[in-house]
């Protein structure tokens, strides 16, 4: 059995550290790594493909923490409160945290492209398969463990959910601060088109396991540029450390190798 994909990175240390991010750049023995580009044109429509359904219940949001990745939000995920269904997934998965990738300039910033195309950011909302596994940390060990709702944010209008999180910010400024959030819906932050891409894929930071049915929402939530600057405002460092601005923390696109992404549209 090869083995699991955490004992492989650190068996293999002497992986390219990419110097902007803290993910090898490669992983021995990953065949379904992410992100990736999306090619429309090769993405199969399948009509068994159902709607995803999402029901968040804005109760559950517990606080916002700067990781020094990125910013999260986490959700309480002792019972079935905040789930979707549906979909490409077979259970119902809870939502655990919801967190972004951006760039130092609205030129690049998203983890996945479509067709080459970058965003300015991504919105990863991080579900777990809580049918199947007893905790978060058991199932991101686990082929269907994980499924994550990803949204690309591009530049236009203000975005009126968005700011309650942007309001937030300065109080995370720094890694491991963190702010108590309350009553905040993520679905807010969801393109009322239903269309989406889905493929098999794997967590884009450590440990990288492939756990995550990645669902791809195919339209764009539009942010303001103010709001986008404020996610730059964030630091990599903690308090008292040289500032080191929260910028870039996507990682390179990985290969597609023997996988086909599926669309739920024509
Ligand atoms: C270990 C916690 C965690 C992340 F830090 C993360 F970045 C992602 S990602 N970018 O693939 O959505 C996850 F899915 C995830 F579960
Ligand atoms: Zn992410």
């Amino acid at each position: 059995r090869p083995c699991s994909l955490a004992i492989c990175i650190h068996k293999n240390r002497n992986d390219a550290l990419h110097p902007l991010w803290q993910s090898p750049l490669s992983v021995p023995g990953g065949t379904r790594q992410s992100p990736i580009d999306i090619q429309w044109r090769d993405s199969i429509f399948d009509p068994y493909l159902r709607p995803l359904k999402t029901s968040y219940d804005p109760d559950t949001c517990l606080h916002i923490w700067n990781n020094g990745y990125s910013f999260l939000v986490e959700f309480e995920d002792s019972a079935d409160k905040s789930i979707i269904m549906g979909g490409p997934l077979e259970n119902q998965y809870r939502l655990k945290q919801f967190h972004f990738h951006w760039g130092a300039i609205n030129e690049w910033g998203s983890e996945h492209t479509i067709d080459s195309r970058v965003y300015p950011a991504e919105l990863h909302l991080v579900h777990w398969n809580a049918v199947k596994y007893e905790s978060f940390e058991d199932a991101v060990m686990e082929g269907n463990g994980l499924a994550v709702i990803g949204v690309f944010l591009k530049l236009g209008a203000y975005h009126e959910g968005l700011q309650k999180l942007v309001d937030a910010l300065p109080a995370v400024k720094h890694k491991d601060e963190i702010v108590e959030f309350d009553s905040f819906d993520p679905s807010c932050l969801l393109p009322s088109c239903p269309d989406y891409w889905t493929y098999a894929g794997s967590l884009t930071t450590p440990p990288l396991t492939e756990s995550v049915t990645w669902i791809i929402k195919k339209k764009a939530i539009e942010v303001d540029e103010d709001q986008l600057e404020a996610f730059r405002m964030l630091l990599f460092t903690s308090p008292g450390e040289e500032e080191k601005r929260m910028v870039d923390n996507f990682r390179p696109l990985q290969p597609l190798m023997n996988r086909t992404v599926r669309s739920s549209f024509q």
